[in-house]
Parts: C-alpha cells; structure tokens; sequence
C-alpha cells in the first residue's frame, strides 16, 4: 500500500504562490505524495524578484538521484531550471533513467508574473533540444511558446494563432503541448491541448512522427477577474502532474504491477482537463484574497487548497 507519488523539480518562492511551494500544496491538495528537488533560490515575493541564487548542477542532480533511487516517481513536474547548466544535467538524467520519472509534465518556466526572467537566455537552446523531447506534456504560456519557436515577437494574439503554435511546438517532439491562453485578453480563460493520436508507451521519445496529424482540444474557463495570478503557471502543472500520479497508481492496482507507469493518453487529457478546473477553482477561491500588504501593486497567489480531494 502506498499513495501516488509526485516530484517537482523546481525554484523556490519563499513568499508561497509559486514555484515549489504552489507545488507541494496542488500535489497535496490532489492527493498525490510531494517530493521536491530545488534547481534555484529567488529572492521574491507578490510584487517581484529581488534575487536570484541558483543551485550548483550536481547539487540538483543528487537531490534527483536521493529521491528517484528511493521512492517510485508515478509523475514529475519540471518547472523553473534557471540556468542552461541545470536544464542538460537535469535532461541528462531522465534519458538516462527515464522509467524513472513516471509521467513528464514541463513548465518552461522563463518570466515570472512579475516580469523578472527566472531563466538565462543562453539557455533556450538546451531547453527546446534536449529537455522538450522528453517530456510528455509541455506547458507553455503564450511568450513561452513564442520563444521556445524561436519568434519571442510572434506571441499568439488570437485562439486561431494558438492552435497554429501549439501544432509547431508539438513538432519539436513532446507528446503532448498545452498552450495556455492566460495572457491573452479574452472573456474566457482558453487552452489549447494538442497531442499526437495513436502515442503508445514505450514509443520513441526522440520526436513525433511528421506526418501524423495533431489532435487539438480548447480547454476553456471563464475568466476570473482578479489581480491573484501569481503561481498559476505552477499550480496547473503540478496539477496535472498529481492527476497523472493518480491515475498511474490506479492502473498499478488494477493489474497488481509494482513499478510507476507512464500514463496512456486518454488519461494524459482527463489529467489535462482536471487540472484547469483545480486552478480555476483554485483562482476563483482566491480572487478576493488581499495576502500582501500591498495587494494592489502586485500579484497575490490563488487559494491552492481551497479543495482538498479525498
Ligand atoms: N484570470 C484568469 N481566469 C481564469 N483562468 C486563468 C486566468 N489567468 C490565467 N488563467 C489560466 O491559468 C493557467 C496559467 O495560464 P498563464 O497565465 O497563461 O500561464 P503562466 O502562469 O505560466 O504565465 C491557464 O490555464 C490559463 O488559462
Ligand atoms: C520559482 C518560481 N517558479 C516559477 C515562477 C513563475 O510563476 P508564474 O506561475 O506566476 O508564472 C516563479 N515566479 N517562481
């Protein structure tokens, strides 16, 4: 007996909402154990980044390791790297021991809300060659995936530009893109979810096949008016992540196997589906929240555990 299982690999937001803190709360409040493995240490808090010390490579990689040789991973979720450094060792590690980390959900993490980078520039290459690749959901907002195609001034205005984008960044070889739509002004809160029809586990991971036509999902909320964004990047990927752990685990029971598997692609959009009705609830729980001192000048965190699933 034992609970589904989801490690993070990620910075720290001492101040709550974000990074591995927002996390371990969505891991927690979707009923998945938390490990996290720290990549980076900003300085910051509602309003912005003072600082940011990052934490040396191997370092990372021995966190990783002290976990994954220990506990059975069903899913982790990559956020801020901070550095090109950390993106190849981190990269390095799940080709090597990929069964190992269950099902791969990354957040590009590259800006924070507030503006300050939270990744170095010299580091896109890596992320977008050797990480991407390796995940089976990346999650991108919408300059995220400007950058990751290598147009950082093409961000997608309208749903029709999205689901063009998130079909070029399927074809740098994820199995799956979630272009999140948060930036952009519109009265709901749209998503688009592609994946590649047919993916089976045990199927190379070195990149999709050209000619196979993407499946293209909008996921949709209404939009929640309020200044409490800070962290829902990180909070939707943890999500899913946790949801991903979940239905891992169940199949485990279900046919008695000991060892974490990565979960099919129905699940991979039930996952997908779940999470943004956590984290809309999660904003709508938490939009009249004033935490700061300060509440209007900059972003305060949604309510992560505003439901705690049972
Ligand atoms: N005001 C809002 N109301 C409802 N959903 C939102 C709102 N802002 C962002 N979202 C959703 O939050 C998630 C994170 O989106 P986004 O803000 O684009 O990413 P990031 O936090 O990485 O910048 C997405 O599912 C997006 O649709
Ligand atoms: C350590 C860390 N990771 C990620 C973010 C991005 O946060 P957001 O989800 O608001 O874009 C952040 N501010 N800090």
């Amino acid at each position: 007996m034992r609970p589904p299982v989801a490690m993070t690999i990620a910075g720290s937001d001492p101040s709550g909402g974000a990074g591995i803190q927002a996390d371990l709360k969505a891991f927690s409040a979707v009923g998945a154990y938390g490990c996290a493995c720290l990549t980076s240490l900003p300085s910051q808090n509602t309003r912005g980044v003072r600082d940011v010390h990052g934490v040396p490579s191997e370092v990372v990689a021995t966190q990783i390791e002290s976990v994954i040789d220990d506990l059975p991973v069903d899913a982790t979720k990559i956020g801020m790297l901070g550095t090109a450094d950390v993106v190849r060792t981190v990269a390095a590690l799940i080709s090597e021991r990929r069964e190992h980390f269950g099902t791969v959900v990354l957040d590009p993490v590259m800006v924070a809300t507030s503006g300050d980078p939270l990744l170095s520039e010299d580091a896109d290459a890596a992320l977008r060659g050797d990480l991407l690749p390796l995940a089976d959901l990346i999650t991108p907002n919408l300059p995220e995936g400007a950058r990751l195609l290598g147009r950082p001034d093409r961000v997608a205005q309208s749903v029709e530009e999205m689901r063009t984008q998130a079909k070029e960044l399927l074809a740098l070889g994820p199995r799956a893109v979630l272009l999140k739509g948060g930036h952009m002004r519109t009265g709901e809160a749209v998503d688009i979810l592609a994946t590649v029809p047919g993916w089976a586990p045990g199927a190379t991971s070195s990149g999709n096949e050209p000619e196979a036509d993407p499946v293209l999902v909008e996921l949709s909320s209404p939009r929640v008016r309020t200044r409490n964004t800070h962290g829902t990047g990180c909070t939707l990927s943890s999500a899913i992540a946790g949801f991903a752990a979940r239905d891992s685990r169940q199949e485990m029971r279900d046919s008695d196997s000991a060892e974490p598997r990565v979960i099919d692609d129905d699940a991979l959009e039930a996952a997908a589906r779940d999470g943004k009705n956590f984290l809309t609830r999660a904003l709508k729980d938490g939009a009249e929240w004033r935490l700061s001192r300060y509440p209007d000048q900059g972003h305060g965190p949604v309510n992560h555990l505003s439901q705690v699933l049972r």
